[in-house]
């Protein structure tokens, strides 16, 4: 069987497409599906699998699949490209649509020029702060805002928060690789979040400008992770480091990505989408996993 498919990514953060209005794959097949097509030796390549599918709730529904087959709840990118995908082929006509995830249910702005969706803006909804909701061990009701983590010997300073899915922010002076790729597995697997967790290290440059770098649940380093952007602004100004109600210029590996948290309390983000390739899939490559 070949399985249709769309690559596309945000700011660098790429993710294989299957449109569900057109053709679907039995449920028990999608974890697996997600780890051979991200394979990048045998396999498409990417950072995970996205399910485009009909929704009840919203105009149009998305799943995400992490490289390693774990489903997350959402995706800041992935919303972005689902919205250029879901406009550009006609499953919405309006420029302004609802987009349902596991998390919650967003609202999706396309700009437009010739034809073609060029920036999207989305409001991603409210952060969840207690730790029961991250999740995050210890005392159910109570925020985690630059509370002392400690791990290998070393000693961080940890803002945890969930935007539908969980995110450890760290706000350090410098911004390093081998931070990332040395911390971020430990914090991902440390059994104080439950769930797993998303690893974000970032520079405060200036109240409306950082630096970030990711580790990401499920996918290792990536190039952008838009929720884990806006959960680094809104743990920036839970730390009164960054300005409320304005924009942030996050700056990813990958790209910029400009986040607001308002004084409604929901984060908005704004930033580009791209195609990447459409073709078919060989699903004989499922039975080898
Ligand atoms: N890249 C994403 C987030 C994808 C899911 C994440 N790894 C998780 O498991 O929660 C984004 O752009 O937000």
């Amino acid at each position: 069987m070949q399985i249709p498919f769309t690559k596309m990514h945000g700011l660098g953060n790429n993710y294989i497409y299957l449109d569900f209005f057109q053709h679907t794959i039995a449920e028990e097949k999608l974890s697996e599906l997600a780890k051979t097509i991200s394979n990048v030796h045998t396999g498409i390549g990417s950072d995970g699998l996205i399910i485009i599918h009909p929704s009840e709730v919203a105009d149009v529904g998305m799943r995400i699949f992490n490289k390693d087959g774990s489903e997350g709840q959402s995706c800041g990118n992935g919303l972005r490209c689902t919205a250029k995908y879901a406009y550009e082929q006609g499953i919405v006509a309006e420029k302004q649509f609802q987009i349902e995830t596991k998390a919650n249910k967003v609202v999706a702005e396309v700009q437009v020029i010739n034809g073609k969706v060029d920036h999207v803006t989305i409001n991603m909804g409210k952060p969840h702060l207690k730790r029961e909701l991250i999740p995050m061990q210890g005392e159910p009701k109570t925020k985690v805002i630059a509370e002392r983590f400690e791990i290998q010997g070393e000693v961080l300073e940890l803002t945890a928060l969930s935007m539908g899915n969980p995110h450890a922010v760290f706000i350090v002076e410098q911004v390093s690789k081998k931070q990332v790729s040395q911390l971020g597995p430990l914090v991902e697997k440390d059994p104080r979040f439950p769930q797993g967790v998303n690893v974000e290290f970032i520079e405060i440059l200036s109240p409306n400008e950082i630096n970030f770098s990711v580790w990401e649940r499920g996918s290792g380093i990536t190039q952008a992770c838009g929720t884990g952007a806006c959960a680094a602004v809104v743990a920036g100004i839970l730390n009164d480091r960054l300005e409320r109600n304005e924009s942030v210029k996050v700056h990813l590996p990958g790209g910029d990505l400009d986040i607001t948290w308002d004084n409604d309390g929901d984060v908005w983000m704004t930033g580009g989408a791209e195609l990447i390739a459409t073709g078919f899939y060989e699903a004989a490559h499922l039975s080898k996993v």
